[in-house]
């Protein structure tokens, strides 16, 4: 039998097993200090995320609102000063956003739906967003633009009647009449301008910039002539499609418009009014574009069936 003598500083056997103990008594109280802060770091981090998204996004209408007038005032941008004194009394003086939910009804709005659709299938463009314009007849088709009373005549079709066209005028009348008061504009200072029309928007990837409807953009620059936009929402955000809420770029937060059928959302076209429509997850998305000049020149008709 072999022994052996302990050395100086060595510990005892009794010793070395409690330290044994210890250790491994250590381990697990190790592991739940670890994992508590793990737990702790990913609240962290989640609190983070989601203060980031609260401070990206704040909500201007929510699909769950009833809105019969809600203005949020915004100061002006530079961009109308040069056309102050030649469009006077109609340039905006105090800027904004109005969200009206009661202007246009939603049986309005889906029986504009309907005009819509049918107009949209016969064309529609290949991918991300089409239009129907029924001032010029503009539709998308492809990659390009067909004109839909042209097309109509050869198909040997006739789409639209007359009760279509007149729904469609009245409403856009009491919009232009609803902005006019909102701004405290004379009437007949405010015109219809082009492009005045209906859009359809896909989850479909575009093919073609202009297609490409998520970008931010300033109406009046874009479209040059547009001093009041308006957007007429025919179908609503969650049910019909996901994604594809509206967006004001502001320097603080962005806000959300979310499309509910038969809301009526308008703003001054300048760059106060930096904009965009997410990309949609799922659906599809109507609205129509209404768009507004204080410029006699830039005017246009009512659209008629042709
Ligand atoms: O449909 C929308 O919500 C916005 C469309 C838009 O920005 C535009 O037509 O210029
Ligand atoms: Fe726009």
């Amino acid at each position: 039998m072999t022994t052996r003598r302990r050395k100086a500083g060595e510990p005892t056997a009794q010793k070395r097993e409690a330290h044994v103990q210890e250790e491994e008594g250590d381990r697990p109280y190790t592991r739940v200090l670890l994992q508590g802060a793990l737990v702790i770091c990913s609240l962290l981090v989640i609190r983070t995320f989601v203060d980031f998204e609260e401070k990206e996004y704040g909500q201007l209408a929510t699909i769950n609102e009833d809105i019969p007038h809600r203005f949020i005032e915004v100061g002006c941008s530079s961009d109308y000063d040069k056309e102050k004194v030649m469009f006077k009394g109609c340039i905006p003086s105090i800027c904004g956003r109005v969200i009206m939910d009661h202007i246009v009804t939603r049986e309005e709005a889906a029986k504009l739906l309907d005009v819509a659709k049918k107009g949209l299938s016969l064309g529609g463009s290949n991918g991300g967003a089409s239009i129907l314009d029924l001032h010029s007849g503009a539709l998308s088709k492809g990659d390009k633009f067909v004109d839909i009373f042209s097309l109509q005549k050869t198909k040997s079709i006739n789409i639209f009647t007359e009760d279509d066209f007149k729904l469609y005028t009245r409403v856009k009348d009491r919009i232009q009449h609803t902005i006019t008061a909102e701004f405290g504009i004379p009437r007949e200072k405010l015109f219809l301008t082009n492009p005045t029309f209906f859009s359809q928007m896909t989850t479909k990837p575009a093919q073609t910039v202009h297609d490409e409807y998520w970008h931010p953009h300033v109406d009046k620059e874009t479209y040059g002539s547009f001093h009041y936009t308006s957007l007429l929402y025919l179908s609503e955000y969650g049910t019909d499609f996901k994604g594809g809420r509206f967006v004001f770029v502001d320097k603080d937060i962005n806000k959300t418009v979310d499309p509910k059928r038969g809301r009526l959302s308008f703003f001054t076209s300048g760059s106060e009014n930096l904009h965009y429509v997410e990309k949609l997850t799922s659906g599809t998305r109507y609205a129509i574009t209404v768009s507004f000049t204080c410029n006699p020149q830039r005017a246009i008709d009512d659209p008629t069936l042709r």
